[in-house]
């Protein structure tokens, strides 16, 4: 299968129609792909639909039997049908149904009965008037047959055909109705009645078998595409969620992968249902009345013009659509993640503004497709209506009884609703196209970082760093040759070569930029050096799976993510297997336990979004419990930046110490505790090493360290973005620490 790209509404159309075949062959192939393991449900829908659509042909005969057999007006009682030949229907139903003979029977006897009190008005109770006999359907003598049919079938039936008779008191002659002379008895009637719900009950259940299986199938399909769509995009690098929108994603894994499945089930109900529906309606008509058929479709072909004009309407007002939802999910995203942001700069009403206008617009794009839409309709219906007029004429010079022209007219009109389906077609695949593009440029998307094909499993290192002259430059997306290119010509790494030994506590330290989180992104795999290697405990771990990499690293960011969940859920991240007492016991260990405590649902309070419920000290020691529990054995660690009271601040480096404890660790250094307590401190500039020693070997040789300690250390402020430094200098521990390290 060929790799697919995502191609948007917009771009598709601007494509030859040559080029949108091609892609929407491709696209649909992979659809149906994704629909191959539920065939036989599938085919259970198809089987269902094609029934379905060749009930029309079933109902078609079938309310021309009943209304001929049940309205006057009918010239025979058999009655010609299509593949039977000449059939009695009443004889039909009399013979075989035997209650239905009883029925008839009675209701026959009670009719002489009647006719013969007429005739003889003193042997009845009372002269029934003849209006009053004709509403209990009763028939009446005729006297005046008013067509020549109703003669002919007075003559050849045993129930006289329908026949009007005048009014036989003299006085009503004016004001009463003409009689009607019933052709059957009431029960058979009532019979062929029913008859009329029963056809639509059986169309109806056989469209809902079939809808209902394709929309079970439908409903797997997108499960499947949500599932493999959202498995990917997890596979995706670090690099990729730099580049990509958030929102975007969401709106792809959530509502194109919705649209590809509502439309390929739609498709795949019109591509099935509406063509044989079609067909078993023309395919009848003609039978009956090829003329009239041909003569009342001809005029269809009329449709095609305006259709397409709408069609091409359609495309290009749906061409941004898409455009504008992503742009309102991207708009939510972002408020929502930076609701903080937003409130404490007081932007609700410049997000409102943002929001209100891709609202607006998407708003007045589905509207201006919808007209277009809409108006297929009324166009078809009256192109329509001028086959029924044409027709008309026709039936009025052939002499076609009106019951027989109704049913062609009704079974004309059950045309057109499959008709004006059809002519959505076009729409609807250029919707799935744009849909499935996008999902399937996800799904094919390879990752930039992957495990190599006999990437062999670490199991637990002792924690041996080595990095051998490595180089990393950030690449930026070339979406002209489709590629990737260098973001800046600056490397953000190079020639960085270190040998760091198990256990031991390294700070590192460099002016903002000078690629110290870049050093962790590569130590995590997240990317892969451009030149150079890095090896743990001596593997290459390029050359190791991800999973086993990244199990015997820890990492505590300043960034101390938390999910929607309670406190013990949120530490067992760290382990997923762990048990209750092991999280209390990191917890304890993290120094989290006491405050744990002191709240209302202890373990099973709720963090809130992103653990705003929880003061950023607490959230701290929750993601250093959490890295407790890991229990890896090396640890990158980067300290907050972030003003904390000197008591929460020596709660967190003894929350800290328990951690770092036995473990290889890096640590970006924010702290003079930090830098004081490493075993060596790296310092950094323009992505490389510049120098490595202890604090006082530092401070003796290294200018930048000197400078750096000086500008972030002693005068208290950390440079060079003038955050403010967490150290407090009146502190005895740490006054003393930095004399007796510059003594
Ligand atoms: N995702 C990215 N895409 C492109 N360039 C990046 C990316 N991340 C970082 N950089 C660039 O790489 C260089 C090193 O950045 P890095 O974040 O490693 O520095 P740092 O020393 O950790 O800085 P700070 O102390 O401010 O966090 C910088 O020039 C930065 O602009």
């Amino acid at each position: 299968m060929s790799q697919i790209k995502k191609v948007s509404r917009k771009q598709l159309s601007e494509m030859s129609g040559r080029e949108v075949m091609r892609i929407a062959f491709i696209a649909y192939r992979k659809l149906f792909g994704y629909m191959k393991p539920y065939k036989g449900r599938f085919a259970m829908g198809a089987v269902f639909g094609v029934l379905a659509g060749l009930f029309n042909a079933v109902m078609i005969v079938g309310f021309q039997i009943i209304f001929t057999v049940v309205l006057p007006g009918s010239a025979s009682h058999k009655q010609h049908v299509p593949f039977l030949g000449e059939v009695d229907p009443t004889e039909w139903v009399v013979k075989h149904l035997p209650f239905m003979h009883t029925l008839d029977q009675k209701a026959k006897e009670k009719e002489k009965e009647k006719e013969k009190e007429k005739t003889n008005p003193e042997a009845g109770s009372a002269a029934a008037p003849t209006g009053a006999a004709a509403a209990n359907g009763t028939t009446a003598p005729a006297s005046a047959p008013v067509d020549g049919a109703a003669t002919t079938a007075t003559a050849s039936s045993p129930t006289p055909a329908a026949t009007v008779a005048p009014a036989t008191a003299p006085g009503a002659a004016d004001t009463a109705k003409p009689e009607v002379k019933r052709k059957v008895t009431l029960p058979v009637v009532v019979f062929f009645a029913a008859l009329i719900p029963l056809l639509l009950f059986i169309r109806g259940m056989l469209t809902y078998f079939s809808n209902y299986c394709l929309l079970w199938v439908g409903n797997q399909v997108l499960y499947d595409l949500r599932n493999d769509t959202f498995a990917s995009l997890l596979r995706q690098s670090i690099g990729f969620y730099s580049r990509a929108k958030t929102g975007e994603l969401i709106q792809i894994v959530f509502n194109q992968a919705r649209i590809a499945q509502q439309n390929v089930v739609t498709l795949a109900q019109d591509l099935i249902q509406r063509p044989v529906a079609i067909l078993s309606i023309f395919v009848t008509l003609l039978i009956y009345e090829p003329f009239f058929t041909i003569s009342s479709l001809i005029v269809f072909p009329l449709c095609i013009g305006p259709v397409m004009a709408v069609g091409r309407k359609v495309r290009k007002a749906g061409a941004k659509e898409e455009e504008e939802a992503g742009r309102i999910m991207v708009t939510m995203h972002e408020t929502f993640a930076g609701i903080r942001l937003v409130k404490s700069h007081a932007r609700e009403k410049y997000e409102m503004g943002r929001f209100d206008r891709a609202a607006k617009k998407m708003q007045e794009l589905i509207m201006r497709w919808s007209k277009a839409l809409e108006i297929i309709g009324p166009i078809v219906e009256a192109v329509a209506a001028l086959g029924i007029a044409a027709g008309l004429v026709y039936a009025w010079q052939r002499g076609i009884e009106a019951h027989t022209f109704l049913i062609i007219c009704m079974a004309l009109t059950q045309i057109y609703p499959h008709a004006k389906a059809l002519s959505r077609i076009q729409l609807l695949m250029q919707k799935t196209v744009v849909a499935t593009t996008s999902l399937f440029e996800i799904m094919e998307m390879k990752p930039d970082i992957e495990d190599a094909p006999n990437a062999e499993k670490l199991s637990r290192v002792r924690g041996e760093i080595k990095l051998n002259n490595v180089a990393f430059t950030y690449k930026k997306e070339d979406k002209k040759k489709g590629g990737f290119k260098k973001a800046t010509n600056r490397p953000a790494v190079q020639n960085v070569t270190l040998d760091l030994k198990p256990g031991n506590f390294y700070a590192l330290v460099g002016p903002s930029g000078s690629g110290k989180s870049t050093l962790f992104s590569l130590l995590l795999r997240f990317y892969d050096p451009d030149k150079g290697y890095i090896t743990l405990d001596g593997h290459d771990i390029r050359r190791v799976t991800q999973d086993s990499l990244r199990d015997n690293i820890g990492v505590v960011s300043q960034d101390t993510f938390l999910f929607h969940d309670t406190i013990e859920e949120n530490i067992r991240y760290g382990r997923l297997d762990a048990t209750q007492e092991e999280i209390i016991e990191a917890a304890t260990k993290a120094h989290a336990h006491e405050f744990i405590m002191q709240q209302e649902q202890k373990y099973d309070t709720m963090c809130g979004d992103t653990g705003s419920k929880l003061s950023g000290g607490q959230r701290q020691r929750i993601t250093i419990a959490r890295a407790i529990l890991r229990n890896a054995p090396i640890l990158l660690l980067d300290e907050a930046t972030s003003a904390m009271d000197s008591e929460g601040e020596k709660i967190i480096q003894e929350a800290l110490h328990n951690l770092i404890e036995g473990r290889t660790v890096i640590a970006i250094a924010h702290r003079l505790s930090t830098i004081l307590e490493a075993n060596q401190i790296i310092v950094m500039e323009h992505g490389e090493v510049s120098d490595m020693g202890t604090h006082a070997e530092l401070l003796q040789r290294c200018e930048l360290y000197q400078r750096l300690y000086h500008l972030q250390f002693k005068s208290g402020r950390v440079a060079p973005d003038e955050a403010v430094a967490d150290v407090n200098l009146d502190e005895p521990y740490e006054t003393d620490a930095i004399e007796a390290a510059e003594s």
